[in-house]
């Protein structure tokens, strides 16, 4: 199937708009790939520190400079029911990479957070930025050199963003994402809401709710609503850095196991050493990207990627804008009702055919880019596939399934559940902002209505609990951007906003803040660029102004005369308790640095600042084989 038009202009203004700043990337890239080792480039002061500790047989191999040494980046913690399998994977890796005659070494731990525990609490202001500490957690740990591939441990929502990141700034080291697998499931999404609705009304008491809570949330592995772990996990499978169909494998069992052994042994093979080299930096190149936005609208992934897709593309030196989404969900169908999109949850989704079902119904239907490199070589319809264990115990992988194993939830391209991906872009007088609405009912995808001002989560609620907002509304959520408070997700907010939409009140939210992948059902515009403190023209929004969120022709706007709109005074508000306090005064420079959600949100320079000067007209083509290009490189290592 011919890829589709838009599929292919989007992909090209984006090389196009990308041409300086990736070929800067590209050179960084082959500067810092040694031939040979990469340890060989260390003193032998270096190197003896570099391997002090490890066993004997470990140490002859590092000693030789024949046998490649794999880097373990660990995103362990027992607070994160996804990572918590973690725990064992190192030593899995170390006796999986000895088989192979190579060595591994836990390089390195990165921190995460569970938006989970945090959602509601202080703690959330500092969850965005957790990515880009995680991103320089792992330039920490791979900085020792030491190292010719890599094994990337993360699941969750700002976890495998800040570990991409990192790694792509170490572009000419192979790498490879291995996730730990979801929990099973235990009551539906559907009954966990209902319940905290229940509470928020006063219905439900404590104890129920936390009963509740506690058999949806029962044990280890990733919450299965499709959030923003889920979509990392189905973004790194579109993007072939997890081994075929690893995403969604229950932890602790034996072909978990095996997953986890079968990628430490394809780091080895894909180093320069096993004669198979592919550096991540060539993986994650412009048309991988535009695989993860069209993935991403295929499935309703987490809206937390308009900001994570777009500063990992940065970090490989690809500038890529909403413009670039919106266009994309236009003609990307809905494959998948996975909650909050839907009933069923991401076990349910993997029953019915899993990731390589979506994937080899993207590229079938000419939506996706086939001829991609990934950690398996070049060309993506190899991750087609789903994975089994063989009678030695090691991994078979066999062809996704023809059909669907529930068309409730699952559906081939040719009979989707909508014929977009439900992400749309809305501008306007109030700036640019961005739409999920694939779980939103279509009577509200426009909702005009009054704004009431609030300046955080506690201000509304408060107002919610005295019965102040039973009415006809637009929340305008302020001072959510990340300079002011770090840019939390407001989906505590979502039960009570969901109460006044089922008690027939025309209600929507717009903020500079974030929602969570999870939220879905009440019409919300979210990360409106420019945020009130960098001078968006959200802080002249006043009690009262007529606001119209258009959902269906992409606007956002104040109806408000030019002369009183002009006459407006930007709002301010007294942020400082968001500066002290769990932690947060240590972030400041993240709040001082961070980019427009557009641009990422990010802490961190492009490789090239972009080339203006190249018009960005639609459908230009870019001559391929240019050196050191993408091209340049699968003709030099694929002859
Ligand atoms: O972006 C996301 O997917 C969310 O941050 C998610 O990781 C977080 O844990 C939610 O808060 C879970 O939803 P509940 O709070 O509804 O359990
Ligand atoms: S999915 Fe969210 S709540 Fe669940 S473990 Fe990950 S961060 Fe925590």
């Amino acid at each position: 199937m011919a890829l589709h038009p838009v599929v292919e202009q989007v992909t090209n203004r984006i090389i196009q708009r990308s041409r300086a700043s990736r070929a800067a990337y590209l050179a960084h890239l082959e500067a810092a790939r040694v031939q040979g080792v990469q340890r060989g480039s260390l003193s032998c002061t270096n190197l003896a520190h570099g391997f002090a500790a490890f066993p004997a047989n470990d140490k002859l191999k590092l000693k030789e400079y024949k046998k490649p040494s794999v880097a373990i980046v660990s995103s362990y913690n027992d607070m994160l029911s996804a990572h918590q399998p973690f725990e064992t994977y190192p030593q899995l890796i170390k006796d999986a990479v000895r088989e192979v005659d190579a060595v591994a070494q836990f390089a390195g731990g990165v921190p995460a957070m569970c938006d989970g525990v945090t959602q509601g609490q202080p703690g959330m202001e500092l969850s965005l930025f957790s990515r880009d500490t995680i991103a320089m957690a792992t330039a920490v740990a791979m900085s020792h050199n030491m190292f010719d591939a890599a094994l990337y441990l993360g699941i969750c929502d700002k976890i495998v963003p800040g570990l991409l990141i990192g790694a792509l700034h170490f572009g000419h080291i192979p790498g490879i994402f291995v996730p730990g697998g979801p929990m099973t499931t235990g009551i539906s999404n559907k009954e966990k809401a209902a319940i905290r609705q229940r509470y928020a009304k006063g219905e439900a008491t404590r104890e129920e709710l936390l009963e509740g809570e506690s058999k949806s949330y029962h044990g280890a592995g990733t919450c299965t609503f499709y959030g923003t772990a889920n979509s990392n996990q189905m973004l790194m499978e579109m993007m072939g850095l997890h081994l075929p169909g690893a995403a969604f494998i229950t932890p602790g069992t034996p072909l978990r196991d095996a997953l986890t052994r079968a990628a430490s042994r394809q780091a080895v093979k894909i180093s320069q050493q096993g004669g198979q080299y592919m550096p991540i930096g060539r993986i994650v190149d412009e048309k991988s990207i535009v695989n993860a936005i069209v993935a991403l609208h295929a499935t309703g992934g987490s809206t937390n990627h308009t900001l994570h897709l777009v500063a990992i593309a940065r970090a490989a030196g690809i500038v890529i804008d909403w413009n670039d989404f919106d266009a994309l969900s236009k003609v990307v169908p809905s494959l998948t009702r996975i909650y909050p999109n839907g009933e069923a949850d991401v076990n349910h989704f993997q029953a019915a055919g899993g990731p390589g079902f979506v994937i080899r119904e993207l590229l079938d239907a000419g939506l996706a880019h086939e001829d991609v490199n990934t950690i398996l070589g070049h060309g993506l319809r190899a991750h087609c596939q789903e994975p089994f264990l063989g009678a030695d115990g090691k991994v078979v992988w066999r062809d996704a399934p023809t059909t669907s194993g529930d068309e409730a939830v699952l559906r081939p391209a040719a009979n989707p559940f909508a014929n977009n991906g439900g992400m749309v872009l809305v501008q306007g007088n109030l700036g640019r902002a961005v739409m999920k609405i694939s779980a939103v009912k279509p009577e509200y995808h426009v909702i005009e209505a009054p704004a009431i001002t609030f300046d955080s989560q506690e201000d509304f609620m408060e107002r919610y609990k005295a019965g102040a907002l039973e009415r006809d509304f637009v929340a305008v959520i302020r001072f959510q951007g990340p300079r002011a408070n770090g840019m939390p997700e407001l989906h505590a907010l979502t039960p009570a906003l969901s109460n006044l939409q089922d008690a027939g009140y025309k209600v929507a939210m717009v903020t500079d803040g974030r929602m969570s992948g999870a939220s879905g059902k009440v019409p919300a515009a979210i990360h409106v660029s420019p945020e009130i403190l960098a001078g968006g023209p959200l802080g002249l929004v006043r009690d009262g102004d007529i606001i119209r969120v258009d959902a269906s022709n992409g606007t956002l706007e104040a109806l408000v005369t030019d002369t009183v709109w002009a006459a407006r005074r930007m709002a301010s508000a007294d942020l400082s308790t968001s500066h002290i306090g769990m932690g947060r005064e240590l972030f400041a420079m993240f709040r001082n640095h961070a980019s427009p959600a557009e641009e990422g949100a990010a802490s961190f320079p492009l490789p090239s600042p972009i080339d203006t000067t190249v018009p960005l007209h639609e459908g230009a083509h870019v001559e391929e084989g240019q050196p050191g290009s993408d091209e340049d490189f699968l003709f030099r290592t694929q002859k």
